[in-house]
């Protein structure tokens, strides 16, 4: 049995065959680092292997995601080439990017240019913590402002309930503290542009930036217009990910769901509970979560929005509504008319056909009648079993 170095579970692995890392997916092909020490390996420990995926993963449609652990065969020692059989149990999965078994997330802000905008801040908690994911807050280029203006934000944020870890990448020593964070992890890096997210990576793993200077020059250009994303190890153990600097996450979250991604509604959850299980926490009689907290406006606006997210959810799922909500390319949302249903389209030749199926089925008198129709009248759902 070979764990990686991050993955502490204990995975159901058959000894003497070969794990490794999905630590980049290109094209076809997965990039998988094969665990370290294991017992079938000597000098191919730790090598990458550029691997495919074996066709019955593909006829099962099993997905492989960059950090899945993957058992490998039918390798090519001299060619560094080998084939996914199968993919260990995910510990956690993240959409944007695409990652699994992620361990954290980093979340990183800048005191100063740009501005911390605690909006902004609240926003990337929020969807960080949708994620189910722990968040870890890390505030950067604390060389750009004063220790009174620090000391304003650690208060701030330690009641928010994210004791934040202030850095600069000027001063090593500060960079230095966030070390144990990371190590033995998989830490994926989110945050606004130019909050110096690549620079830390940089720091990180000084030799991240060869490997992507040939195509970019530094760390992440390019990168941020696709969904690629790269597992990058660091010296001491774990992995880190970058994500692509978007500064303001759309939240797409039902009113439940955000109340949970508020460290100060689940302390106060945790000690008392709220008269009714949908309370949404807005000073109603019988909620555990009295309003004096300082980002309870902030939830409000939050709120509302989840609100209307909610309503156009249920108005997509309720057929009879005249507008349905479709999501544009940028994440927006816009309404437009529902077509007709199917009830006053013209039937198609297959429902045509499928009629006069079941009327000869019932002349002959073998086994179910037009009663095998749905109750309204219309013909059952096309089951593409025709
Ligand atoms: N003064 C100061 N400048 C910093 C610090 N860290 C990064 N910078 C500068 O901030 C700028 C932005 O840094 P990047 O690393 O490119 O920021 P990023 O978060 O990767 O930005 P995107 O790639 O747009 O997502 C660069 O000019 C860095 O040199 C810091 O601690 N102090
Ligand atoms: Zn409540």
């Amino acid at each position: 049995m070979a764990p990686s170095e991050f993955d502490d579970t204990v995975l159901a692995e058959p000894r003497a065959s070969l794990w490794g890392l999905v630590v980049a997916i290109q094209a076809n092909y997965y990039r998988v680092k094969l665990d370290k020490n294991s017992d079938l390996l000597n000098d191919e420990s730790g090598q990458i292997l550029l691997c495919t995926r074996r066709a019955r993963l593909r006829k099962t449609g099993q997905q492989v995601m960059v950090g899945d652990r993957v058992q490998v065969e039918a390798v090519d020692w001299a060619g560094g080439r080998g084939a996914i059989a199968a993919v260990g149990p995910r510990r956690s999965v993240l959409d944007r990017p695409p990652v699994a078994n992620a361990d954290q997330i980093l979340l990183v802000f800048a005191l100063a240019e740009p501005d911390l905008d605690p909006q902004q801040l609240g926003r990337f908690l929020v969807k960080a913590e949708s994620t189910g994911v722990p968040v870890y807050l890390c505030l950067n280029k604390q060389d750009l402002v004063s220790t009174a203006t620090r000391r304003y934000w650690q208060e701030q944020l330690d009641a928010w309930g994210y004791p934040a870890t202030m850095i600069s990448l000027q001063e090593d020593e500060t960079v230095q503290t966030l070390l144990p964070r990371l190590q033995g992890r998989t830490t994926i890096i989110s945050g606004p542009s130019g909050v110096g997210k690549s620079s830390l990576i940089n720091w990180l793993i000084p030799q991240a930036s060869l490997r992507t200077g040939a195509v970019s020059g530094k760390l992440g250009r390019g990168r941020h217009t696709t969904r690629h994303v790269e597992l990058f190890e660091l010296p001491g153990g774990g992995f880190l990910a970058d994500t692509p600097g978007f500064n303001q996450p759309d939240l797409a979250l039902t009113p439940l769901v955000l109340g949970q991604c508020f460290p100060e509604i689940r302390s106060r959850l945790a000690e008392g509970v709220c008269q009714f299980n949908d309370c949404l926490h807005q000073d109603a009689p019988g909620c555990a979560v009295d309003p004096h907290w300082s980002r309870y406006d902030f939830y409000l606006t939050l709120l509302k929005e989840a609100l209307e997210y909610q309503e156009g959810q249920q108005q997509q799922r309720d057929p009879d509504a005249p507008l349905k909500l479709r999501m544009g390319e940028q994440g927006q949302q816009r309404q437009e008319p529902r077509l007709q249903t199917k009830k006053y389209r013209r039937p198609s030749r297959r429902h045509q056909k499928q009629r006069l199926d079941y009327l000869r089925h019932d002349l002959d008198g073998s086994g179910d009648s037009l009663d095998s129709q749905s109750s309204d009248g219309d013909w059952p759902e096309d089951d593409g079993l025709s």
